[in-house]
C-alpha cells in the first residue's frame, strides 16, 4: 500500500523501496529512506506524543521564525510559531507511475483558541510531500483566506542524518551575507560552511538554488534544491546547547546538521486572497 495511515502518522512507500513518514502532529516528516538508508535525523529522545515539537525530522516553522519581537503581532507566539505544535489533517493522497504524494492541511479553525487570539488571521496551509524513487519534495502553500493582509515567516527546518558533523561541508553559500546568531555578528560567508562548534547562522537571499551537504571529501551526501525559498539557516547545537536540551541526546550533535530552507530574514506580506508557495527537493549526491 503506497499510503498507509496510522493514528499518529502516515507512511509513504514507493515501489522501489524508498519510504517516508509524516506525523499528523506538526505535519512533521520524521523519516526519508532511500537506497536502503535513513537520511533524516530524529533524536532518540524526541517526544512523539504531541506534547512538544518533534526534535528532528522537518518541523514546519510558521508564522514566525524564532521568538517574535514586539510590536509585531507574532510577539507572543511560541518560538517558531504554532504549525509545528498543532495536529494537521490528511487532505489528499495519490500515486502515479513515479510518485507517491500526500497533502496535509491546517487552517485557523484547527489551532487552539489561545493561538487564534494571539494571531487572529484566517489562513489555510497545505503541505505536500511527494516521494519518488530517488528524491522527495516537501512544499508549503500559504493561502490568506481572510479579508486582511498578514505577515509570516516559514522554514522547512530539516534535520539531516549525517555520518560526522566534523567532516560535513555545506556547499553553495560562498559569498552570501549571514547573521551569526552565536557570535551576534553579520558577515559574508567565505568558502563552504563547516562545523567546528555551535553554529546558528541565517543566510539571507541565497541565489544558489542547489545546495550540497557533502558528508566527507568523497562528495557523497544530499542535494537540497530550493524553489521559492530565499533564505537558509544552518544549525548545529554542539556540546553545551545539546546538553541543555531534554529532548536531544548529549552526543547526537555529531550525527546531524540542520540546513533549513525558508523565508525568515524578512516577513512575507500576504494580501487578502493571495497565496504563496515554496518547496525543497532532496536527492542523493
Ligand atoms: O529548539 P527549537 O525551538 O526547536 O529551535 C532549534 C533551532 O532552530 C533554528 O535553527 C534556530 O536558528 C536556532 O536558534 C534554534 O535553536
Amino acid at each position: 500500500m503506497p499510503v498507509h495511515q496510522q493514528s499518529e502518522k502516515i507512511i509513504l512507500t514507493h515501489s522501489t523501496g524508498a519510504s517516508a513518514e509524516v506525523y499528523f502532529y506538526g505535519s512533521t516528516l520524521t523519516s526519508w529512506k532511500v537506497a536502503g538508508k535513513e537520511r533524516i535525523f530524529l533524536s532518540d529522545k524526541a517526544i512523539l506524543d504531541g506534547s512538544k515539537a518533534i526534535r528532528g525530522g522537518i518541523p514546519l516553522v510558521f508564522p514566525v521564525f524564532g521568538k517574535g519581537k514586539a510590536p509585531h503581532v507574532t510577539a507572543s507566539l511560541p518560538q517558531h510559531g504554532f504549525a509545528r505544535v498543532t495536529r494537521w489533517k490528511l487532505v489528499n493522497s495519490s500515486e502515479d507511475a513515479t510518485t507517491v504524494t500526500v497533502q496535509l492541511g491546517l487552517d485557523h479553525s484547527m489551532i487552539t483558541e489561545e493561538f487564534r487570539n494571539l494571531w487572529p488571521f484566517d489562513f489555510s496551509l497545505v503541505y505536500t510531500v511527494s516521494l519518488t524513487a530517488d528524491n522527495i519534495e516537501t512544499g508549503l502553500r500559504v493561502h490568506n483566506i481572510g479579508d486582511r493582509a498578514f505577515d509570516f515567516n516559514t522554514l522547512l527546518h530539516t534535520y539531516f542524518l549525517i555520518p560526522d558533523a566534523s567532516a560535513v561541508k555545506v556547499v553553495g553559500l560562498n559569498g552570501v551575507d549571514y547573521v551569526d546568531k552565536v557570535l551576534q555578528t553579520s558577515s559574508k560567508q567565505k568558502g563552504d560552511v563547516v562545523i567546528r562548534g555551535e553554529v546558528d547562522s541565517v543566510y539571507a537571499n541565497v541565489n544558489t538554488l542547489k545546495l550540497e551537504i557533502q558528508y566527507d571529501p568523497s562528495g557523497k551526501g544530499i542535494q537540497v534544491q530550493k524553489n521559492g525559498l530565499g533564505d537558509i539557516v544552518v544549525w548545529n547545537p554542539w556540546t553545551e546547547k545539546a546538553s541543555g536540551m531534554a529532548d536531544f541526546g548529549d552526543e547526537e550533535f555529531h550525527k546531524m546538521i540542520c540546513v533549513e530552507a525558508g523565508q525568515v530574514a524578512e516577513f512575507i506580506a500576504l494580501a487578502a486572497g493571495d497565496a504563496w508557495e515554496g518547496s525543497q527537493i532532496l536527492s542523493l549526491l
